[in-house]
């Protein structure tokens, strides 16, 4: 069988190396073929990972049933990850407690033999079991949560958890989760500050488009979508000290991204000129989020970090959790 297979390989390859010398039409009819089966494998793999992604959230869904989450979301790159690292640090040190991620669920890091571990079965990593007698909760592979603990200015700490789509998952298929967390207490949406003078491909399309630009139309649709309801909205600006380098060492003025964008005049200090942009940022940022009929008014904060600096992020985590709380004690005296 094999060798007739064989055969038949280096049986063709003269005849079709003749054709493609004295005539064009049969090559260009193998490759549309060709092209044509690449579409189709290529739709039938989107299609599959759709359905797993759907399977997925019909049992994460009960996980998160009535759980006080916050959606961490953003564009690819921006820092998320290094975000809920670091969230995770501050947590462990706020509590005293080095429990906190104990729920992040990797399939690489999870226990050998547990339901999403990586020697678990490809079928089997994207389940779940929601005790495995150890009280771990074992989410599917597309996502990952870390509870947050902040130490509020009166003395109490305030709990939530921070969870995480990951964004390999791509633009689309992200709305999924939507769904799911849609109720969330709030959505955090992670910006790339230093991405101002980049460009990027645009999901789904063939076009070309400033990163930052994109960012903002991401957040815009997301805060659009009717399945999103979060009353209350956190913009991290993240990776101050590159946007920094890039306004000040390398000179790349932000008017690249935003040509609208005037920097006060003068000889401005670092701090001025940073901040003027920083600020500029997260204005156009704030001005994506409406209040649709019908829905309570939505509040929207913006924060800037250097999500690599662990010395400064104990005051924005602080604030993050200060922030969260009065939200929720505003959402308690309105009901
Ligand atoms: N200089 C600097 N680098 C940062 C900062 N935050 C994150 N990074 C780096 O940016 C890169 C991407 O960070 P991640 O946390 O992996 O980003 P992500 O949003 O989780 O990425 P995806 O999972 O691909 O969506 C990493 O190399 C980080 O070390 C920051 O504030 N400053």
């Amino acid at each position: 069988m094999v060798f007739a297979w064989i055969r038949r390989l280096f049986q063709r390859q003269p005849q079709d190396s003749g054709a493609t010398a004295s005539n064009t039409a049969p090559t260009a009819a193998t490759k549309r073929a060709r092209t044509k089966r690449t579409h189709e494998a290529s739709l039938a793999r989107a299609q599959a990972r759709s359905d797993e992604i759907d399977e997925a959230l019909k049992r994460d869904r009960f996980l998160f049933k009535d759980r006080k989450v916050v959606l961490v979301l953003g564009q690819e790159a921006a820092g998320k990850s290094t975000f809920m690292r670091q969230a995770k640090k501050y947590s462990e040190r706020t509590t005293g407690v080095s429990r906190s991620g104990e729920n992040l669920h990797s399939p690489h890091r999870s226990r050998p033999g547990s339901a999403g571990s990586a020697g678990a079965s490809s079928s089997n990593r994207s389940k779940h079991s929601s005790s495995s007698g150890t009280g771990k909760v074992h989410l599917s592979r597309w996502v990952a949560e870390i509870p947050f603990a902040a130490r509020l200015q009166r003395g109490t700490t305030m709990h939530t958890t921070l969870v995480r789509v990951r964004r390999k998952t791509g633009t689309a298929q992200q709305r999924k989760w939507l769904h799911l967390f849609g109720c969330a207490e709030a959505l955090l949406y992670v910006v790339d500050l230093s991405c101002y003078d980049e460009w990027a491909d645009v999901p789904e399309t063939d076009e070309t488009m400033n990163r930052m630009r994109l960012a903002m139309r991401d957040f815009s649709d997301v805060c659009d979508s009717p399945l999103a309801l979060f009353p209350t909205l956190i913009i991290v600006l993240n990776k101050v000290d590159l946007f920094r380098d890039k306004l000040r060492v390398a000179k790349i003025p932000l008017a690249v991204c935003f040509p609208e964008y005037q920097k006060p005049a003068g000889d401005l200090s670092v701090d001025v000129e940073v901040t003027s942009a920083v600020e500029y940022v997260a204005q156009l940022f704030m001005s994506q989020v409406h209040s649709p009929g019908g829905m309570p008014e939505r509040r929207v904060h913006a924060l800037c970090m250097n999500a690599l600096e662990t010395g400064q992020l104990g005051a924005q985590f602080q604030m993050l959790g200060e922030v969260l709380y009065q939200e929720r004690i505003r959402r308690v005296l309105a009901e």
